[in-house]
């Protein structure tokens, strides 16, 4: 089943929407209690948990409080449990009441400050969960400063300074190892996932939010990716033709990356058009390949663009695939062209997938792409009524009826020269297998970033040996 991801709105009406267990306090107990036991869990996994030493930094609001309850559960459980109150008088009463109470110790403050002692196995962030807006301010950012490197972070709901809606990681904000989350994830565990570390998401018995706002953020798991595999009755020409128009002559590369994903992600049949013709067959003997579109077979999707340049003959030819009734990826310098004639996407009914990277993404809008990127993404493709791929750590796929999917790639070897070429390779082979640009990007996202992670194996790649590692990953994604 695919994740869906919340605003803090959407948290709080489906909170809300649980009546007496918010208002008897239910709902925090259990919250408390989920992030004791994930420190517990952690402790316990590095040698126990009986005097060890867990600090907790607590603000304002509830997430502070869920912070106290967790710590007075850890202190009765034998944990030597320290914490700084970043504003003693607002501190959640109830918590600090049950933490004085199982033998938590307060850090008394001086001149205005506090620092937690040295030596803690586990810190504990309950400095603003939902509720938090803009940058850790002065006196938590020196908290978190203080900390020795290995301290493990344990952020409660969500690490603190960064943006729960957009995802936005302020400086300074904290950095945490594990988020523990309650009932559902938000925005910021996706679109901020690397700063959030390991998530859990806790049950405490919410229900779902009455309605969901747009952008309505979501991301595949793996058992929801089912390759196109070829069945009894298939031939070449059934699974989809891909046709790539990539490269030139003097710039093979793109259109041997672009066409080795392509060949490598259909067992149907690849297409390739463009002078790089006699180096991707040399590569790919397999490929169908004509200097000329004139010349091209039937296809039932293009990939058009990396690589093939931006003068007047590239944009002929872009104009008229683009005129066609078949799926169409854009990438790269059809990008390009595609900004400076945003008409030829404009009138278009069939099926068009935009995959720009921030760059381009920049020269499509003409504005330089914020911190929200996600309502950035949305807002491109309801106004040009086409889907966008947001490429990046995190990539973001937005469908114009405000419909996201995300995917965090996990690692980011996928960061180099060429790799673009190969996600165009892969979504365009699956756009011709007959999947909506939505899932054909980011079910291509996550098999590449799949692809990255095994080429990788904490070392550089180039994207010659991603793709060499995208048979192996794709196999990871063949069900049944
Ligand atoms: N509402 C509920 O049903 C539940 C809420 N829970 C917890 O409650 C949290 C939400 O609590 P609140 O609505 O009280 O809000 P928070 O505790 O997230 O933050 C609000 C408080 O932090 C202050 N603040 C905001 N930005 C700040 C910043 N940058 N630096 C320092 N202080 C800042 C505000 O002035 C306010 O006092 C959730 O994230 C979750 O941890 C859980 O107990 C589960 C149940
Ligand atoms: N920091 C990152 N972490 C993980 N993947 C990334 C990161 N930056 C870029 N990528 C991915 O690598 C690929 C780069 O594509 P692109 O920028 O078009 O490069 P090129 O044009 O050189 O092929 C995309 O799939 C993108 O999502
Ligand atoms: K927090």
């Amino acid at each position: 089943m695919p994740m869906q991801y919340l605003t803090a709105d959407e948290v709080r009406d489906a909170e809300r929407a649980s009546g007496d267990l918010l208002a008897n306090g239910t709902l925090m107990r259990r919250a408390s209690h989920g992030v004791a036991r994930v420190v517990a869990a952690e402790l316990n996994r590095t040698g126990g948990c009986y005097g060890r030493r867990v600090g907790i930094v607590v603000g304002a609001g509830d997430n502070g409080g869920d912070a106290l309850f967790a710590g007075a559960e850890l202190a009765r459980r034998g944990v030597a449990v320290h914490a700084v109150l970043l504003a003693p008088d607002k501190a959640h009463p109830a918590g600090l009441a049950a933490f004085r109470a199982a033998g938590g110790r307060v850090v008394p403050t001086t001149g205005g400050g506090a620092a937690l002692p040295a030596g803690l196995d586990i810190v504990v962030d309950g400095v603003v969960g939902i509720g938090g807006k803009g940058p850790l301010r002065p006196a938590a950012a020196a908290v978190f400063a203080a900390l020795a490197p290995e301290t493990t972070v344990v952020a409660v709901d969500l690490p603190s300074g960064v943006d729960c809606d957009t995802g936005e990681v302020h400086d300074p904000s904290v950095r945490a190892d594990i988020t523990v989350t309650f009932g559902h994830p938000r925005r910021v565990h996706l679109l901020a996932a690397p700063r959030c570390g390991r998530l859990a998401v806790v049950d405490i018995g919410i229900g779902k939010p009455s309605e969901r706002v747009a952008p309505r953020l979501f991301s595949f798991s793996d058992e929801d990716i089912d390759w196109p595999v070829p069945g009894p009755a298939d031939d070449k020409y059934t699974q989809g033709v891909v046709g790539v128009i990539a490269g030139s002559h003097r710039y093979p590369g793109a259109a041997i990356l672009a066409s080795g994903a392509a060949v490598t992600a259909t067992s149907g049949m690849t297409r390739y058009v463009g002078s790089a013709h006699a180096e991707v067959v040399s590569h790919f003997p397999e490929v169908v390949a004509v200097p000329d579109l004139a010349e091209a077979g039937r296809v039932q999707a293009w990939t058009v663009g990396p690589g093939m340049g931006t003068d007047d003959a590239a944009e002929a030819t872009l104009r008229t695939v683009l005129d066609t009734d078949l799926p169409v990826l854009v990438d790269a310098d059809a990008l390009t062209i595609v900004a400076r004639r945003p008409e030829l996407v404009a009138g278009r009914t069939a099926p068009t997938l935009l995959t720009p990277h921030a760059g381009e993404f920049a020269r499509l809008t003409g504005t330089a792409l914020g911190a929200d990127r996600l309502s950035a993404v949305a807002g491109l493709a309801a106004e040009w009524n086409v889907t966008v791929l947001l490429k990046g750590r995190i990539t973001l796929v937005a469908d114009p009826t405000g419909s996201v999917a995300g995917n965090d790639a996990g690692s980011s070897w996928a960061a180099t020269a060429g790799a673009g070429d190969v996600l165009a390779g892969i979504a365009g082979s699956l756009l011709a297998a007959g999947h909506t640009p939505q899932t054909a990007g980011a079910w291509a996202a996550r098999v590449h970033a799949r692809a990255a992670l095994l080429a990788s194996r904490g070392a550089p790649i180039g994207a010659s040996t991603l793709l060499a590692a995208l048979r192996p990953a794709i196999r990871e994604f063949v069900r049944g």
